[in-house]
C-alpha cells in the first residue's frame, strides 16, 4: 500500500513541496462526510502512518494521486496564475485534466478545497524559487498587507503568491463551517492550523487514530513549508534572516502573531509594533535584528522621542498622565525595565513600569504593558543569542577610551577606580610609586595641620588682644594661657613641627619624603597621641589648604608612616596621583557581567569578550593647543572629566590673573572637541564630584560662575513636591543645567550630540555606570557605522549598474 502512494508521487521534491495532491479513495464505502476524492499533502502524511494508523483494513485502502492542486480560490483573492509546472506534474501522475484549473472537484459534489489541502496550500514559508525569495529590501509589499507577492522570475513566470492569511469569505468569517457553510455552535470544530478556517466534520479523526493525527499535526506545524518566510518579515526596514526569525521566536518574550509584513522594533526598550502604528507589544529587548529604528517608525507626531522614535499621541497621553514631564522637544531613553532618562544624560529619572497609574493607562489606551517575565531575563536572551552567535564569540576588538580633564577633575581617581572595578591589578611599580605618594602626602597633610596650629594661635592672640583692649583686668591673660596650653606641643614635637613647616615652605618636602620616613615615623605616632595635635585635627575643616581626602589618610597616619606599610586598594584609590610622574597611564580591561548589566548589557555575548583600553592623559601633558592629541586619533570615545565643584574655584597664573576653573574646563573642552585628530569622535562628559557639589551648592550659589549666571531653578510650592521628581534637589538641577551648558557648547562646535554622565569618583558603582555607559556609546557608534556601511554598499551598487 505505501508503495502505491509513493510511486504516485512526483519524483521531484520541489514539485511536491509546492502542491498538495488530490487523492482518490477507492475502498469500501466510508462515512458520508468523507469525499471519494480529497486533497492531501502526501509528503506530510507518511504512507506508513495512513496504513497502520487507519482504522480501515489496510488491504482495502486504495489511495491514488489524481491531481496536484494549486492555490484554491477560497484562500486568496488572487488566483494563482497557472504555471507551466502544473501540467508537467499532472502528466507525470496521470492526472485527470478535468481538474487542471487548480480548483478541485470533490466526488460528493462540493466544489471546494478540503481543509487538509488548504493548510498546505497556504503554507507561508514555502518559497519555490530560493533565488527569487532573497531578502531584497525593495521587495514590494502590497498596501493592504493581506497579500505579499513576488514578482515574476526571469522567465516571466510568476513564481508564487504568498497570502499573509487566507481571505475567507464573510460567511466563513462568521464562524460557518468552511466546508458545509452551516453554523452549528454545538458541534465540535476542527480548525486549520494555518488559516484558522473551521470545519464541523472531523474528517481526520474518521480516517486516523489520535496518535496518527497528533503526528500529522506535529509534522504540519514543524514542516518547513508551513514556517514563516523570514524574507517577508521586515524589522526596522530590514528583512529577517532565518537565524534572526528563530531568535525572535525563541526569545523569552517573542512577538505574538508575527506574520509577513513590516514591523518596527525599539531594541533598547523592547517596544514592538507594526510599521506606522503605535506599539502593540513589549518583547525581549536588545535582540540584534533590523536596522536602527526610524524616527517616524510608529508615525507619531508628538515631538517627543523615546529611543529615537517619535511616540504616538496615545503614548504621550500615557506619559503625561503618569506625571512625566514631556513638554516641548523631549527626548527620552527608556530601557527594558522601564527606566527613563533624558537622552544623553546618564541619570535615571524614574521607572515607567513602577508608576502605579501606568498599568491602568496602558490598558485604557490599548498600549502594551510588560509581562512579568518581559525583559527581566536577559540571561535567557543571552543564552539564545549565544547559540546564534557562538561562531563570533571568539572575535574580540580593542576599543580605546581616552580619559582627559583639567587638574583635580578626578581623572586619576576614575582611572584607579576602573582598575579596581575590572580586576586589573596594580603592578608592583605602581604600588611602590603610590606608596611613595601616600607617605609624602601624609607629611604634607601633617605639615598643613601644624601650620594651621600656628594660624589658630595667631588668630587667638589677635582676638585676645582685641578683648584685652576692650576689657581691663587679668581675665584676658588667663584665657591666653589656656589656649596656649591646649595648642602647645612638647619641645621635641615643637622642633619637628618647625622643621616640617620650614621644608614645606622651601619646597623640599618631595626631596626628603618618603626617604626620611624611617627616621620620622615614630614622631608621627607621638604627634598623633598628643592632645594639642588632636585639638588641631578636630578643627581640620577650617584649613582650606588641607584636601578633603587628607582625612582618610590622617585617620591611618601611624600605619601609613611605618616603613613596612603596604597600601590597600582603598588607599590607592584615595591617593592623589597615580604615579609620581603623573603622566600618561593606560590599562586594558573588559567589562565583567554584573547585576548592573540588567538593561545596559547587550544581548550579544560578544560584548563580554570585547576589550577596552582606558588611556588617562594629564591635560598639562597635551602641550600648546593640545597638539599631542594627535597621538590619540584612533580612540573610539573621549571621556572628558569635569569637577562639578569648580564653578566657584579660581586659579592664578604667573601674572596674578584669576581664572574661574569651570571656565578653564570649558576652554580645554572646546580645544579638545574641535581638535582635528578627534574629528567626529564621540564624547562622554563625566561630571565628577557630585557628592561635593551636593555639599557645596547649598552654601555657594552656582551663579558665582559667570557662565552660569542664568541658573535660576524654580521650585514647586506643592507641599509634597519636594519628594517627587518634580522638585529634584538643587544639586541635581545644577548638574542638569551644567550638562546642558556643555551640550550646547559641543553641539554648536561640532553639530553633534554630547553624552553626559554624572559621577562620584570615589564611589565604585558610580564609575562603573559611567564607564559602561561609555561602552554603550561605543557600541551604538559601531552599530551605526555598520548600518551606514550597509546603506553605503547597497547605494554604491546602484551606480555600477548604470552605464
Ligand atoms: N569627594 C570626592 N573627591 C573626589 C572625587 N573625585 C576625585 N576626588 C578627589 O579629588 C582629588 C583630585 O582627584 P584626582 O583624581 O587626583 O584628579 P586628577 O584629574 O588626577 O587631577 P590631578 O591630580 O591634578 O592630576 C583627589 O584627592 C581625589 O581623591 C569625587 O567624586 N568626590
Ligand atoms: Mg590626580
Amino acid at each position: 500500500m505505501p508503495s502505491v502512494l509513493r510511486s504516485n508521487l512526483p519524483k521531484n521534491d520541489d514539485f511536491s513541496a509546492q502542491y498538495s495532491f488530490a487523492v482518490e479513495y477507492s475502498g469500501p464505502p466510508l462515512n458520508r462526510d468523507i469525499p471519494q476524492v480529497f486533497p492531501v499533502d502526501l509528503r506530510r502524511i507518511p504512507t506508513a502512518t495512513v496504513a497502520s494508523g487507519s482504522s480501515l483494513p489496510a488491504n482495502n485502502l486504495c489511495l491514488r494521486v489524481v491531481q496536484p492542486i494549486a492555490q484554491t480560490s477560497d484562500h486568496t483573492s488572487k488566483k494563482v496564475p497557472p504555471t507551466d509546472l502544473t501540467p508537467e506534474i499532472a502528466d507525470r501522475n496521470g492526472a485527470q485534466s478535468s481538474t487542471s484549473s487548480g480548483t478541485l472537484g470533490f466526488s460528493d459534489g462540493l466544489n471546494e478545497s478540503n481543509h487538509l489541502s488548504e493548510s498546505s496550500d497556504v503554507s507561508y514559508a514555502h518559497c519555490p524559487n530560493p533565488t527569487a525569495s532573497n531578502s531584497n529590501q525593495d521587495l514590494p509589499l502590497t498596501d493592504d498587507d493581506d497579500l505579499v507577492s513576488e514578482d515574476s522570475d526571469h522567465d516571466g513566470v510568476p513564481t508564487a503568491i504568498f497570502p499573509e492569511k487566507p481571505v475567507l469569505s464573510d460567511e466563513l468569517k462568521k464562524g460557518l463551517c468552511h466546508r458545509c457553510r452551516k453554523k452549528n455552535r454545538f458541534s465540535e470544530k476542527e480548525i486549520c492550523i494555518v488559516c484558522g478556517a473551521k470545519y464541523c466534520s472531523k474528517m481526520l479523526r474518521k480516517l486516523l487514530t489520535d496518535d496518527a493525527i497528533k503526528q500529522i499535526m506535529c509534522s504540519e506545524m514543524t514542516c518547513e513549508v508551513n514556517q514563516l518566510p523570514p524574507q517577508l518579515i521586515y524589522v526596522n526596514d530590514r528583512a529577517l534572516s532565518m537565524e534572526e526569525l528563530v531568535m525572535l521566536q525563541s526569545c523569552p518574550n517573542p512577538p505574538k502573531k508575527i506574520r509577513p509584513g513590516k514591523y518596527w522594533y525599539d531594541k533598547m526598550s523592547g517596544f514592538w509594533g507594526k510599521d506606522g502604528e503605535k506599539p502593540s507589544q513589549i518583547i525581549s529587548a536588545l535582540l540584534p535584528v533590523g536596522y536602527q529604528i526610524r524616527q517616524d517608525a510608529s508615525n507619531g507626531n508628538t515631538n517627543v522621542l523615546i529611543n529615537s522614535r517619535e511616540i504616538t499621541t496615545e503614548e504621550l497621553w500615557m506619559l503625561r498622565a503618569a506625571g512625566i514631564h514631556c513638554e516641548g522637544n523631549t527626548h527620552f531613553w527608556v530601557t527594558p525595565d522601564g527606566s527613563y532618562q533624558h537622552e544623553g544624560m546618564n541619570y535615571v529619572m524614574g521607572k515607567l513600569w513602577d508608576k502605579k497609574r501606568v498599568r491602568l493607562l496602558c490598558a485604557a489606551l490599548s498600549l502594551p504593558y510588560p509581562s512579568d517575565t518581559a525583559n527581566l531575563s536577559n540571561e535567557d536572551v543571552d543564552k539564545n543569542n549565544d547559540k546564534v552567535n557562538s561562531k563570533n564569540v571568539e572575535q574580540s576588538t580593542m576599543n580605546k577610551l581616552l580619559l582627559i580633564g583639567c587638574d583635580q577633575s578626578g581623572t586619576s581617581t576614575i582611572f584607579k577606580q576602573a582598575k579596581i572595578l575590572y580586576n586589573v591589578p596594580f603592578s608592583e611599580d605602581e604600588k611602590q610609586s603610590i606608596k611613595v605618594v601616600i607617605q609624602r602626602n601624609l607629611y604634607r597633610y601633617i605639615g598643613i595641620l601644624l601650620e594651621g596650629r600656628e594660624i589658630f594661635e595667631e588668630d587667638r592672640l589677635i582676638e585676645m588682644q582685641k578683648q584685652n583692649s576692650n576689657e581691663s583686668g587679668p581675665s584676658g591673660n588667663s584665657c591666653q594661657v589656656d589656649e596656649k596650653t591646649v595648642l602647645s606641643l612638647s619641645p621635641k614635637l615643637e622642633a619637628f613641627s618647625s622643621w616640617l613647616i620650614q621644608i614645606m615652605a622651601s619646597g623640599n618636602l618631595d626631596a626628603i619624603f618618603p626617604a626620611a620616613t624611617r627616621e620620622y615615623s615614630h614622631l608621627v605616632e607621638e604627634l598623633w597621641k598628643d592632645g594639642a595635635f588632636q585639638a588641631i585635627y578636630k578643627r581640620r575643616n577650617e584649613l582650606h589648604m588641607l584636601p578633603r581626602v587628607a582625612n582618610y589618610f590622617l585617620d591611618h597616619a601611624v600605619e601609613i608612616s611605618r616603613i613596612d606599610y603596604e597600601p590597600s586598594e582603598m588607599d590607592i584609590l584615595y591617593a592623589e596621583g597615580i604615579t609620581s610622574s603623573n603622566g600618561i597611564a593606560s590599562m586594558e580591561f573588559s567589562f565583567p557581567k554584573s547585576s548592573q548589566d540588567e538593561y545596559m548589557e547587550s544581548s550579544d555575548q560578544n560584548n563580554q569578550s570585547l576589550k577596552y583600553q582606558l588611556i588617562r592623559v594629564h591635560a598639562s601633558g597635551l602641550g600648546e593647543n593640545c597638539k599631542w592629541l594627535e597621538m590619540f586619533e584612533d580612540v573610539d570615545l573621549v571621556l572628558y572629566c569635569v569637577s562639578l565643584t569648580e564653578y566657584d574655584e579660581y586659579y592664578e597664573d604667573i601674572n596674578g590673573t584669576r581664572t574661574n576653573k569651570m571656565l578653564a574646563a570649558r576652554t580645554l573642552f572646546e580645544c579638545i572637541a574641535t581638535h582635528p585628530s578627534l574629528h567626529e569622535k564621540d564624547f562622554l562628559l563625566i561630571l565628577n564630584k557630585f557628592d561635593l557639589l551636593e555639599e557645596k551648592i547649598e552654601q555657594s550659589p552656582l551663579t558665582q560662575c559667570e557662565w552660569f549666571h542664568d541658573f535660576n531653578p524654580v521650585f514647586s510650592l506643592h507641599p509634597h513636591s519636594s519628594k517627587s521628581n518634580n522638585n529634584p534637589p538643587l544639586a541635581e538641577r545644577a548638574f542638569h543645567y551644567i550638562a546642558l551648558k556643555f551640550k550646547s557648547v559641543f553641539s554648536s562646535l561640532t553639530g553633534r550630540k554630547l553624552f553626559v554622565s554624572r559621577a562620584t569618583g570615589l564611589e565604585a558603582d558610580s564609575i562603573d555606570k559611567a564607564l559602561r555607559y561609555g561602552k554603550e556609546i561605543v557600541k551604538w557608534a559601531d552599530e551605526k557605522h555598520t548600518v551606514d556601511m550597509n546603506e553605503w554598499s547597497s547605494d554604491s551598487t546602484e551606480p555600477s549598474t548604470s552605464p
